[in-house]
């Protein structure tokens, strides 16, 4: 297989023909009413999967459910919420998990590989890398790679905690023809599916179309992020590029054949750069940066690098290198950056030009605070997600 992004898919009649399709399921499309994983559900989609992977398609399964595999095992009564409690879950589950995966494809002649993925590893360089390496042989090899989140050692700070955008960004890293998103739901509704005169979108073409969609009413018990992460996942995929199927489960097989389920949200950007599509849609900001009006200006409209001159105020404790937000006077979000100084080097420089700074302090702290390549212009729009622009 090539290993360069073909021209986006135009519309979900094309989907039988993408060469490598990443598939998501959450948690909530493999377990039973009472919360622990469904063997049987699960043997459903691997079916949907292996037919597609036996036809000659290569795909890349992101799964969600190792959690809930251990409820049962540990004589849990419910989904444990506290960190420790999920770590240990994680950690029994993903091996019962792929030990259900393992044999359901072999049952169809197949071979998974289990493949454990932290937010590090798809967007630092080194890593990002190694994963790709990994995840491109084994496509090589006719192997179907079963990606979870590394739960067991991911700790709160770093944890996606649901999986929708760590498909997303697992699409970029394989260079993925499209993503399908499974839920539980068969589609996304102009509100919560429950509430009469909710309507299925369609087809989705940029996010315009999401204003005044309804995304607030929590997901299933099992699942994580509910719509919310799932509109965050098609958010990244589809401005890097790769159009998004979201539909549910039971779908599956239907969606890939290109019939008309669920939503399809269309490609609305170009291929870019992972560590930025991760700023801008799932880092976890340590502290804000607050600018004066020249220097919003000049970040948003000129697209410079932010200098110390024009930065009034510091608020967190960040390190070098960390993700903070870049907020106007008003205290409105206009972008993220990954700042170049730690918080509390910040406020020695604010307001000071940097000349005045090298002659001050020496050569090195004439750098800018955060530099135009990491930084990324967010968009407001209704719903939790910022949207990046440009
Ligand atoms: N506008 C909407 N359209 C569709 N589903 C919605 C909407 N708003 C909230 N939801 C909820 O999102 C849930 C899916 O998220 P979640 O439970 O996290 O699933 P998963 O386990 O598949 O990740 C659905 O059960 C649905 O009730
Ligand atoms: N990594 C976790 C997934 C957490 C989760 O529930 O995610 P999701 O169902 O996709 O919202 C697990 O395997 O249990």
């Amino acid at each position: 297989m090539p290993d360069v992004t073909a021209a986006a898919l135009h519309d979900r009649q094309q989907l039988p023909d993408a060469a490598r399709v990443v598939v998501k399921v959450g948690s909530s499309s493999l377990t039973s009413p009472d919360g622990r994983l469904d063997p049987d559900r699960l043997r459903a989609l691997v079916d949907v999967l292996a037919a597609r992977r036996n036809a000659g398609g290569q795909v890349v399964l992101v799964s969600s459910g190792a959690i809930a595999a251990a409820i049962g095992p540990l004589g849990l009564a419910t989904r444990p919420r506290d960190l420790a409690t999920q770590q240990a879950a994680a950690s029994v589950g993903q091996g019962l998990l792929v030990a259900h995966y393992t044999k359901a494809f072999a049952d169809h002649g197949l071979r998974v590989g289990q493949v454990l993925l932290t937010a590090e590893d798809t967007v630092r360089r080194g890593h990002y890398r190694n994963a790709h390496r990994a995840l491109t042989r084994l496509l090589a090899l006719g192997v179907v790679p079963v990606i979870n989140e590394n739960d067991a050692v991911a700790t709160d700070e770093i944890r996606f905690g649901d999986n929708d955008r760590l498909a997303a960004l697992v699409s970029h890293l394989v260079h993925a023809d499209a993503l399908v998103l499974l839920t539980d739901v068969d589609a996304l509704y102009t509100g919560p599916p429950s509430r009469p005169g909710s309507r299925r979108l369609t087809h989705v073409a940029g996010p315009r179309d999401l204003d005044g969609i309804d995304v607030s009413s929590r997901g299933s018990a099992v699942g994580t992020g509910g719509m919310v992460t799932k509109l965050e996942s098609v958010a990244i995929a589809t401005h890097s590029g790769i159009p998004v199927v979201l539909t549910s489960a039971a779908q599956a097989g239907a969606a890939l054949a290109g019939q008309d389920v669920g939503t399809w949200f269309a490609a609305t950007g170009r291929r870019s750069s992972i560590r930025l599509l991760w700023l801008a849609h799932a880092a976890r900001t340590h502290g804000r940066l607050v600018l004066d009006e020249g220097a919003v200006r000049a970040v948003v409209e000129r697209r410079t690098s932010l200098l110390p001159a024009g930065v009034t105020g510091v608020e967190g404790t960040f390190d070098a290198g960390d993700p903070v937000e870049i907020v106007g006077p008003d205290g409105v979000v206009v972008a993220r950056g990954l700042v170049a100084y730690a918080s509390e080097e910040v406020p020695g420089l604010l307001g000071r030009s940097t000349s005045d700074l090298r002659a001050a302090l020496g050569p090195g702290y004439d750098r800018e605070l955060v530099h135009r390549d990491d930084l990324v212009l967010v968009r407001r729009r209704r719903g939790p997600a910022p949207a990046p622009v440009g």
